[in-house]
Order: C-alpha cells, then structure tokens, then sequence
C-alpha cells in the first residue's frame, strides 16, 4: 500500500470517481433514527472520495487524504476492500478484479460518519461500476450491515443520509427504510471536529441498556414533535424539539466542553449545538450564514485541539453519493 498524505484531486488519473458526503447521525432528537448529509458551503470536498483506477489482477488499494494517518497500517483492514467482498457475496458471483485509490477526506472516530462514508462511497461505487446489479434498497442494507459490522449494532443514521442525502428518518419494519424530511434552506451546520479520536463503539458502550416506560415515551414525542413541525415548517416548533433524551446524558462526560460552549452560542442566537453522531465532533445549528461564521470562529477558538482539527460550514448535501 502506497499512503500520501495529500490527496491531489486534480492530478491523479483514474477511469471512474465517486463520492459520498460526510454525516450527522441522531440530529441530537433521534437517536439512532435520523441523519443528515453535509457538504461545505464553499465548495470543498469533505467526505471520502474513491476512485477507480483501472481493471487488474488482483484487487488492491492505495489509501491518500488529509486524515490516511488515522487509518490502519494495512489496507487489508479497510473497509473499502470488506464492501468489495461483501459486494460480491451478495451478488453470488466472481468480479473482476479492480485497482482502487482512497481519499480518506475525513477523520475517523470522529462522529462525521467517517467509516459509513467510506462504506457508502464503496457500494455506491461498485454498484455503478459493474452496471447497477442491486437495487437502491438492497445496496442500503449492504451498507447497513458493513456499519454494524464497525460500531457493533445496526444502524443506519449515517449510511441512509451518506448515500441518498437530505435529512433521512429512518423507518423501521418498512420496506422503504428511510424517508427524506423537509428541511428550511436558509439553515446552515457547522461542524467543529477537535482532532481527537472517539470510536463510535466506546461511545456507545456508555449508552443506557434499558429506558424506562416514562423515557421511552417522552422520547417518541420528542421526535414526533419534531418531524411533525418539519411538515408543517414551524421553524421555532422545530428547534424547540431539537433535544437529545438518550445519547447526550450519557455522552456528556466524554464531552465535558458541550454545556459550556452550548450556553456561550445560544446566547448568541445559534439555533442549537449538539453532538454528531457519537462525538467528539459538534453540530451548530445556525439560521443564516453570518451567524454560522460567528460559530465557526467560536468554536474553532474553544473547541479545536490540533492539527487534525476541522472547521466547515455546511449546507444540506441534497444528493448525497454521487459520481465525480
Ligand atoms: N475506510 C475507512 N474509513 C473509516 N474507518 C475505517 C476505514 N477502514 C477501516 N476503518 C476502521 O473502522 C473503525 C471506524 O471507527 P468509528 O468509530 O466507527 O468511526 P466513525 O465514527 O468516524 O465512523 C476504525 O477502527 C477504523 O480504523
Ligand atoms: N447513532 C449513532 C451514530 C454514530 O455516528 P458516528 O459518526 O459517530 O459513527 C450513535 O450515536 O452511536
């Protein structure tokens, strides 16, 4: 495996490129039932990029991008070369073989849904390279069961958005999986990754085992609430449901910075400023561009930590993973 830690988009060559956004699991009201895909509003890349280089022998990959270094030592362990494998179990048959090129654009362990973006931007991949052989819901289910196979449980809050787009409820039990909610336009998130690692499956070892009936109620009207206020588009009934009632109680103490620069950003006007996915990286909530610069300077200033760190002001990413 050959690594660069620059990932020159523009100068390396390849037959086809594909791309899937980064994500928010949970959006702070459903735990485990919503996401949302972002990109950056001007224009960056912010989510893995996978190129297929030629047909060959054998399969291999190259890993390049800002955060390689975070990845294992051999590509063997990626989860790029698992969904091929996996891909083709489900397909029941032998593919060629394929030369292919990472750029692992996001930082792992992170909350942004880093290991479901590369799973999305694998499937996805394979799926239009070898001539769309499963359905948009069988592909989803492949991609959900590789994202288990990585936190531990089943859950698709960051493959579903990573790979449609938009702000996706999940739909239990349906055969539609997931559903787009509405979404106000003039809202923009800011992501503010510190640059430390948090794996999404020792954040979910602290979770809560069992809710009580009392709990278990009060978080289903919670996110009725909230997505009933998205159909309807009542902006403040919206925002007032934005609440986490299962993760961040007991998230908190990984994060003990939240509560304090939640109280500095609200005073100023943010909507709201939450936890992505299992963290470390925050979500703001902002109504207009000036208020989402004031956040990204906030929280840059008081949250970032090193080098690895992040800052980007998102829209919604509409399409999701798409070629390039
Ligand atoms: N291409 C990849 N992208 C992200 N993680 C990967 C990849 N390949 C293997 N991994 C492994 O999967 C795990 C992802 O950890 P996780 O905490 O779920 O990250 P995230 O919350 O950012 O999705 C890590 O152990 C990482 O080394
Ligand atoms: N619903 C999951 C979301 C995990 O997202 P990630 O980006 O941290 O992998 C959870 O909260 O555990």
């Amino acid at each position: 495996m050959t690594m660069q830690q620059v990932s020159d988009l523009a100068s390396l060559s390849y037959l086809k490129r594909y791309y899937a956004p980064a994500s928010t699991g949970n959006f702070s009201v459903g735990f485990d039932l919503l996401g949302a895909a972002f990109e950056p509003l001007n224009g960056e890349v912010f989510g893995d990029v996978l190129d297929i280089v030629a047909e060959s022998e054998e399969l291999s990959l190259d890993i390049v991008g800002r955060y390689v270094h975070q990845l294992p030592q051999t590509s063997n362990d990626n989860l790029v070369l698992s969904c091929f494998y996996a891909f083709e179990q489900k397909l029941g048959r032998r593919l060629p073989r394929l030369s292919l090129r990472l750029h692992k654009n996001l930082p792992v362990g992170s909350g942004l849904g880093s290991s479901a973006c590369s799973i999305v931007v694998a499937c996805y991949a394979f799926n239009e390279y070898f001539g769309q052989p499963l359905s948009a819901h069988e592909l989803l289910q492949l991609m959900a069961q590789a994202e288990g196979g990585v936190s531990g449980s089943v859950h698709y809050d960051n493959v579903a958005p990573s790979y449609l787009g938009g702000l996706q409820l999940m739909l239990p039990d349906s055969a539609k999986l997931c559903r787009a909610l509405p979404w106000f336009e003039h809202w923009r998130v800011v992501l503010c990754y510190p640059g430390t690692v948090l794996s999404t499956k020792a954040a979910r070892a602290v979770l809560p085992q069992q809710l009580s009936l009392a709990q278990s109620i009060a978080f289903a009207g919670i996110l009725s609430r909230f997505v009933s206020a998205m159909y309807v588009a009542d902006e403040t009934e919206a925002v007032a449901a934005i609440r986490d009632l299962i993760a961040e109680p007991a998230r908190m103490p990984l994060i003990p910075e939240l509560a304090a620069l939640r109280a500095a950003l609200t005073e100023q006007g943010v909507l709201h400023l939450g936890i992505s996915g299992a963290g470390p990286t925050l979500f703001a909530l902002c109504s207009n561009d000036a208020q989402a610069q004031l956040a990204a300077e906030y929280l840059s200033r008081h949250y970032a930590k090193n080098q690895d760190a992040t800052t980007q002001i998102c829209r919604l990413s509409a399409q999701g993973a798409r070629a390039l």
